[in-house]
């Protein structure tokens, strides 16, 4: 769906971008990963051509990007900056039939898409449409400029730092109720954040950048676990083990829970094989076990997992 070839960008003699390559494909969600100033805005504005490259290539579905109208690329891609770029004077619903009206919606199909969005977003249509973006949270403008970059339904979303001026708890929870939008599911979407464990919740693949080079590029359990050269093995230093769980999928060690721990995976009834093994734990235990570890044995190709309840009684009421 986008193929990203030597993409190099010069800012007079300094290089931002040095021969980028990657694919993204239909559906799937590609993490630019890095240090400040590794290059992955300027990445990133350059498949939309907010900033023209130097040198390369960007293929959209196959088309050459650079060759069709800058204005007809970005219509069918939506862009989620990290202050959300709401315009202050337009209301929310204004705000979010901006794309439909420059392609000529009805008046009627604009308005029922804006409700659509806003309801799928949690802000209830009565309350919100006409407020004004200073009327509402960061939470919330965040929201709204979602519902934006997603309103005339473009294939492809443009993520930068979507959740970098929220504040930790409310930039979680934002996270989690992405993750699980529908309409984000059948997106491909590339997003930037500096955020590891953002990028290990929301990548399919990690694009690892540092000093406007690609380090990796690998699913958060490929980086993780088998990182290529130093940059990729200190770059998730402390945050390493727990990161690790997070980004195990069931799937992945689906064949040795079954055989190590089949009480444990049936009493939750409704372990979903896509889950992480994090979400799935904290679901069955509130506040999660007190100790978890995963140790993978790459002779044997074997993964054992360590589990410490708090109590047996949190236990039995697990098992139960
Ligand atoms: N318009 C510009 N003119 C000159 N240099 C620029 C321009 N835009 C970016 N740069 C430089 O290009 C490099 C990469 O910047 P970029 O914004 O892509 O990095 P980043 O990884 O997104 O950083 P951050 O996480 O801090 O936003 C930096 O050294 C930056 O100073």
């Amino acid at each position: 769906m986008i193929i990203v070839q030597n993409l190099s960008k010069f800012f007079q003699q300094t290089a931002a971008v040095k021969n980028v390559s990657f694919e993204v494909e239909q559906g799937e969600t590609l993490v630019l990963l890095g240090t400040s100033g590794s290059g992955k805005t300027t990445t990133l504005r350059m498949i939309n051509r907010l900033i023209e490259p130097s040198s390369g290539e960007v293929f959209i579905n196959g088309q050459n990007a650079l060759a069709l109208p800058a204005e007809v690329l970005r219509r069918s891609i939506g862009y989620v900056l990290q202050n959300n770029g709401l315009f202050p004077h337009y209301t929310v619903a204004e705000n979010i039939s901006i794309v439909p009206k420059l392609l000529g919606w009805e008046k009627n199909t604009i308005e029922a898409r804006v409700r659509e969005l806003l309801v799928e977003l949690h802000l209830d249509p009565k309350d919100y449409s006409n407020r004004y973006p200073r009327e509402l949270s960061g939470g919330q403008q965040q929201r709204v400029g979602l519902a934006r970059a997603l309103a005339a339904n473009p294939p492809i979303l443009l993520m930068d730092e979507p959740f970098g001026a929220l504040d930790p708890v409310t930039r979680s929870s934002i996270r989690m109720e992405f993750l699980r939008l529908d309409e984000l599911k059948r997106k491909t979407i590339v997003m930037v954040t500096h955020d590891i464990e953002e990028a290990c919740a929301l990548g399919d693949k990690i694009c690892l950048m540092d000093g406007g080079s690609i380090k990796q590029i690998g699913t958060p359990a490929e980086l993780l676990f088998n990182p290529e050269g130093d940059f990729s093995r200190d770059f998730f230093g402390s945050d390493r083990a727990v990161l690790e769980m997070k980004s195990l999928r069931i799937t992945n060690i689906w064949p040795y829970l079954e055989s190590a721990e089949p009480d444990l995976l049936k009493s939750s009834g409704q372990a979903d094989k896509d889950e992480t093994l994090w979400m799935v734990l904290q679901r069955l235990s509130a506040g999660g076990p007190q100790r978890l570890l995963v140790r993978k044995d790459n002779e044997s190709k074997t993964i054992s997992l360590e589990i410490i309840f708090r109590s047996l009684k949190q236990l039995k009421g697990i098992l139960a």
